[in-house]
């Protein structure tokens, strides 16, 4: 007997329950978005701060997640499980398809060509690759819903692809490939970093970790990342190489274009920033360019902001903030300050210590650093806000009571207690974070273990529903 085999009574019960599911959800969606006078977005629907509205509103949110759980639930359920497992083992072929794309400016190359879109003899122009090979990839993925075939070898944006599209011309990308990140939202950054490094990295995890030499490292320079490129410097260190400057500004534009994915409002109440005086200070540590403070200083125009990080990344943070918001730096709102976070924190007058997608870098011993240094630098009434990845365990977790916001609503049976599929991003990134720096996304309690340790406590959270990130808060003690 398999797992699960008691809990549910027979296979066609449990297809039916998860199309109910599915069903339910699509009529909550229809009857939601109808009420507030809003469309929801057609496969074709180019993707605009509007098209995502409705799923912003959180019963729309909560719907989506939970029939992309069914959804995903009633695949396994219906196809041979030998299919699954060979699906899966070669899943990879996935992603790399999708970081050629990205490459061969094939989003680019469509829209120059118009609606009906565009032969493959044409789009291959634009980075001068094998046209038959080209069609063999776009295949894959419009076979996965990501460009549309509309013709024997003639494929056509959707909406998933458009997010492919940096909005520049493909002769100015062909011209200058190092610019094709530059001033757009970030996606197409995204996907090259995941696609790139991220991917040859996660082709080594199994030697990262077999290999007695790092199978318990928790070392930044002892990762599948370290075996994949056969260096041994840190992925930091190896992006700060001159060589490496284009994957070092690709990665900074994905940090940058990440506030767009925790566009989600919900992952913000957590902490009610609006409530902070006139001028309080928010020091966002490790924060990039400051491309997350940017969406703060938009948001909260009362606060004033340091963005501390590396010397690199403060340097070419100067140029992100004269262009996103002329005269904050000017102004004293915003201030650029090199800082290693192991080191005293020089802020000793903060509102708010603001960490996003940091302790994730981390393994659970240089976490313990930041976080003391931090709050060795806190008055009694600063707070530590921190947004990163919240991941749940695959059951029910009875040790979350008792954390305000921790406890997430049970879905209906059978769908999985962490929504299964709808959140598989955040373990995936776990894995990715792994790979990449022995670092990891971390459950509600492993954070909350982590700040107790450290003279935090934890007091709120918030999980973001099909976004990647969650928020939690601390206070001094
Ligand atoms: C994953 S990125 C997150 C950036 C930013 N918080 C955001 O969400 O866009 C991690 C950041 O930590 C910075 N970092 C790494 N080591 C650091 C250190 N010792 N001191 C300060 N910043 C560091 C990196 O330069 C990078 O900008």
């Amino acid at each position: 007997m398999t797992a699960n085999e008691s809990a549910v009574p027979n296979a066609i019960d449990e297809l039916k329950t998860l199309s109910k599911i599915i069903h339910d959800a699509v009529s909550t969606i229809e009857h939601v978005t109808t009420s507030q006078g809003l469309t929801f977005p057609s496969p074709y629907t180019p993707v605009t701060a509007e098209s995502e509205r409705p799923r912003m509103l959180p019963q729309v949110n909560q719907a989506c997640a939970q029939a992309i759980s069914a959804a995903y639930q009633l695949i396994n359920d219906l196809r041979v499980p030998h299919g699954t497992i060979g699906t899966v083992a070669m899943q990879y072929s996935l992603t790399s398809c999708l970081g050629i794309a990205e490459k061969a400016n094939v989003a680019e190359a469509i829209r120059e060509a118009g609606q009906k879109g565009a032969h493959v003899n044409t789009i291959a122009r634009a980075s001068n690759i094998e046209p038959s090979k080209l069609a063999r990839v776009l295949r894959v993925l419009a076979t996965n819903h990501i460009f549309v075939e509309v013709a024997p070898d003639t494929f056509a944006n959707n909406r998933v692809s458009s997010c492919l599209d940096t909005g520049k011309s493909v002769k100015d990308l062909m011209q200058s490939p190092d610019i094709k990140h530059a001033g757009t939202t970030g996606s197409t950054a995204t996907v090259g970093h995941f696609t790139d490094e991220g991917f040859k990295a996660s082709g080594y995890l199994q030697e990262a970790l077999f290999d007695p030499k790092s199978a318990t490292s928790e070392e930044l320079d002892c990762t599948a990342f370290n075996y994949a490129l056969n260096t041994k410097l840190s992925y930091w260190e190896w992006t700060e190489q001159p060589t490496h400057k284009r994957y070092h500004d690709r990665f900074s534009i994905t940090m940058a274009a990440g506030k767009s994915a925790t566009a989600n409002d919900t992952v913000w109440k957590a902490f009610d920033w609006q409530s902070l005086k006139e001028d309080s200070l928010v020091v966002d540590v490790g924060g990039g360019m400051g491309g997350q403070t940017l969406k703060l200083a938009e948001m909260y125009p009362h606060l004033r902001f340091i963005v501390q990080d590396r010397e690199q990344v403060v340097k070419a943070g100067t140029a992100f903030w004269d262009e996103k918001m002329p005269g904050a730096l000017q102004s004293g709102k915003v201030t650029l300050q090199a800082h290693d976070f192991f080191q005293p924190q020089p802020v000793r007058d903060a509102a708010v210590f603001f960490m996003r997608s940091i302790l994730h870098d981390w393994a659970d011993k240089y976490c313990l650093d930041i976080l003391r240094q931090l709050r060795e630098g806190a008055a009694a009434n600063t707070r530590l806000v921190i947004l990163d990845s919240l991941v749940s365990y695959a059951c029910v977790e009875r040790d979350l009571e008792g954390i305000p916001g921790a406890a997430r609503p049970a879905p209906p049976a059978p769908l999985l207690p962490n929504l299964g599929h709808a959140g598989i991003i955040n373990y995936y990134k776990d894995i990715h974070m792994l790979e990449m720096l022995n670092g990891r996304e971390r459950t509600v309690t492993h954070l909350a273990e982590l700040m107790h340790q450290t003279g935090w406590k934890l007091v709120q959270v918030q999980h973001g529903v099909q976004t990647i990130t969650g928020m939690v808060v601390g206070v001094p003690v």
